[in-house]
């Protein structure tokens, strides 16, 4: 479901949208490119190949590469399949099942807030064999963004304060929870945290942050890429 923002009418139209089934075969597509691609990212950083070795798949990883630098979409265009803000972000390098940076994080909502699951591969490392803090601050970042969104505020963030307990482990599936605290006017303060499936009940990391949805008469500025009531403007 969509969750609009009031900013002004658009005065441009766009084009037909696609049909429901159009957008499933796409996002089938996209999908499928991601994990491929998080395969090929995982290989590249796990592999003891010899250079030469190396050497050749580059020149075939540059071949592929070619083949996808024909139509593009503009830096500020929301993709077709998108749901923004509060849906679907395909190209997410969170919850992105096309970005082949994110793990990616999958996300329900829970009684009072969201609850994300996902894995983080070497690629995610900080210190050996754990997450990069930053990736901690990422999936919060945007696991406390979505929680504004799915309560009807969504905003952007202008606090993050990161407490990092304990090693956050790979190869381990880990659970990352949301929820909204309170609300000032546009302001939404959240709280967040990442544990281990295994143990739900050990704080790895916690996250306090706070969201400002912008200002109605600004979204247009941002994101030039919505539509009068909050849809993308085509893919
Ligand atoms: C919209 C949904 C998109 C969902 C995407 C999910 C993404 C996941 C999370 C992210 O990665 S967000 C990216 C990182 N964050 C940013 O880039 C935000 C940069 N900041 C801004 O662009 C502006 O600050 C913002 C649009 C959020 C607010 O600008 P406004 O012009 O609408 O706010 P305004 O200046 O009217 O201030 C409203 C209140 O917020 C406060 N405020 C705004 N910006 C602040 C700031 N940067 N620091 C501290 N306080 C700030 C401001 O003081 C005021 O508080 P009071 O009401 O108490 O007076």
């Amino acid at each position: 479901m969509h969750t609009s923002f009031t900013g002004p009418p658009a005065a441009d139209t766009h084009p037909t949208p696609a049909t429901a089934e159009e957008l499933e075969r796409h996002k089938a597509a996209i999908t499928r490119l991601g994990n491929e691609l998080r395969a090929l990212v995982e290989a590249a950083v796990r592999t003891a190949a010899t250079p030469d070795t190396l050497h050749r798949v580059a020149e075939g990883v540059r071949h592929v590469t070619g083949q996808l630098t024909g139509r593009r979409r503009a830096r500020a265009d929301i993709p077709e399949v998108d749901e923004f803000p509060a849906g679907t972000r395909i190209y997410s390098p969170v919850t992105g099942a096309g970005s082949p940076l994110a793990p990616p994080l999958r996300v329900t909502p829970t009684d009072d807030g969201l609850i994300g699951h996902c894995t983080l591969g070497i690629a995610h490392e900080g210190p050996p064999g754990y997450g990069h803090g930053g990736m901690s601050a990422m999936l919060l970042d945007e696991l406390m963004g979505r929680a504004c969104a799915a309560a009807g505020a969504p905003g952007l963030t202008i606090s993050l304060q990161m407490r990092y307990h304990r090693p956050v482990p790979l190869e381990t599936p880990l659970r990352i929870l949301a929820r909204v605290t309170g609300t000032d006017h546009r302001k939404s303060f959240v709280t967040g945290s990442i544990t281990t499936e295994a143990d739900p009940a050990t704080d790895l990391v916690t996250a306090e942050g706070v969201f400002v949805a912008p200002d109605p008469r600004r979204v247009r500025a941002l994101f030039p890429g919505l539509t009068a009531d909050g849809d993308p403007a085509g893919g």
